[in-house]
């Protein structure tokens, strides 16, 4: 049996749950660009769609170079956040990590300071890449330097590095063995693929690493996100509530895959992170702090406060997500080509959804990067 189908089916596919005609999802959808204070995956803008449906506020913001296939995910996430709800948490805070763009090493004080007291663990962005390919000159040793300098900053953190696929098996073994020093809590996604990310694991392991490896693009890129762990190429997932479909679903990979998981953000705005966080407060383990801290980074939100870490936490945001603050809406809406260019990519996006895109494509495979 192909394990992916015991899955919680997506809105619209048979079982699941009812999927809203497009003039519904888009009735009270406010598009929106957050500017951000730290650049992050090459950009100082993350653009979004809030919608609002009988259940409460949801977030569409699939990024911009996602086609409709890998969007139909983020819409049936948004499906169950604004007409269905979230599960009941088990816990009532989430712990988070700081996430450390690909800065020079002399600025991890400034971003690190953005979270605030009490953060626990560090996410460290590495192999940064120009955005033609290959790697950005010198990356290797900013790399180091980086890392170098959280665990300077932060001698007692749990630092974690990733790397979203950006080395070849070489430069991940001889990276992840040079930052042996560090004690790394894991390496996320350093080589892209499945049997790539095994092989890393494999040779680290021969050459007595002990590095965990955590699968983040092999999980929610991959058209069966349970493939990493059959594959044994894993210790640990990440998990994020847009791309993989809902709270429900990405709750249901990580059980099917019977591996620890880290909830991450997709860059949501306050209203999505609030997805992530109901997420983490529902899974049954919650061994790793949550890559949920990223409106840190953001110069303005949409909630009032916006869902930032306190004391290295988030609070468990209970079944809705927050309601944004007109005023701050206001601020951050976008004009009318924005909204246009939004309600094109929910149906596009729905069409996957309902079985009616031009090509017969129904909410498999994925068709972006990062
Ligand atoms: O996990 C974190 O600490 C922050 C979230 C994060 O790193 C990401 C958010 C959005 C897109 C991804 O490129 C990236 C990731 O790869 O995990
Ligand atoms: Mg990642």
């Amino acid at each position: 049996m192909d394990p992916a189908a015991a899955l919680p089916p997506l809105p619209g596919s048979p079982g699941g749950p009812a999927l809203p005609d497009v003039e519904e999802l888009l009735e009270h959808a406010v598009a929106v660009s957050l500017p951000m204070s730290v650049r992050f995956r090459g950009t100082d803008v993350r653009r979004a769609l809030l919608l609002r449906g009988p259940a409460g506020w949801a977030e569409f913001s699939p990024f911009p170079e996602y086609g409709p296939v890998e969007a139909s995910r983020w819409l049936a996430a948004a499906v169950e956040a604004g007409w269905q709800g979230w599960p009941a948490p088990v816990r009532e805070a989430v712990p988070v990590n700081a996430t450390v763009p690909a800065v020079a090493a002399d600025d991890v004080e400034g971003v690190l300071a953005r979270y605030g007291e009490g953060i626990a663990a560090v996410k460290v962005k590495v192999a940064e890449h120009r955005p033609g390919g290959g790697l950005v000159p010198g990356s290797h040793s900013a790399d180091l330097a980086r890392v170098r300098r959280v665990r300077e900053l932060l001698p007692d953190a749990a630092v974690r590095v990733d790397a979203n696929c950006g080395w070849t098996v070489a430069q991940a073994v001889a990276m992840l063995t040079e930052l042996q020093d560090v004690g790394l809590e894991y390496a996320e996604q350093p080589v892209p693929g499945i049997r790539m990310l095994a092989r890393v694991r494999r040779m680290l392991r021969e050459r007595g690493v002990a590095t965990p490896i955590a699968a983040d693009e092999a999980v929610r890129k991959e058209t069966d996100p349970l493939a990493v762990a059959q594959a044994d190429a894993a210790d640990l997932i990440v998990v994020k509530v847009q791309p993989l479909g809902g709270v429900r679903r990405a709750a249901a990979i990580v059980e099917a895959a019977g591996l620890d998981a880290v909830v991450s953000s997709a860059l949501d705005t306050s209203v999505g992170i609030a997805g992530g966080a109901a997420l983490a407060a529902h899974l049954p383990r919650l061994p790793h702090a949550c890559g949920l801290g990223t409106a840190a980074l953001f110069a303005a939100d949409v909630v009032s406060p916006p869902w930032r870490p306190r004391g290295g936490a988030l609070p468990a945001p209970g079944g809705v997500a927050p309601a944004p603050d007109p005023d701050l809406l206001r601020r951050v809406r976008d004009d009318a080509d924005g909204q246009r260019w939004w309600a094109e990519r929910v149906r596009a996006a729905h069409a996957v959804l309902a079985g009616t895109a031009p090509d017969g494509t129904r909410g498999a495979g994925a068709d972006g990067v990062q």
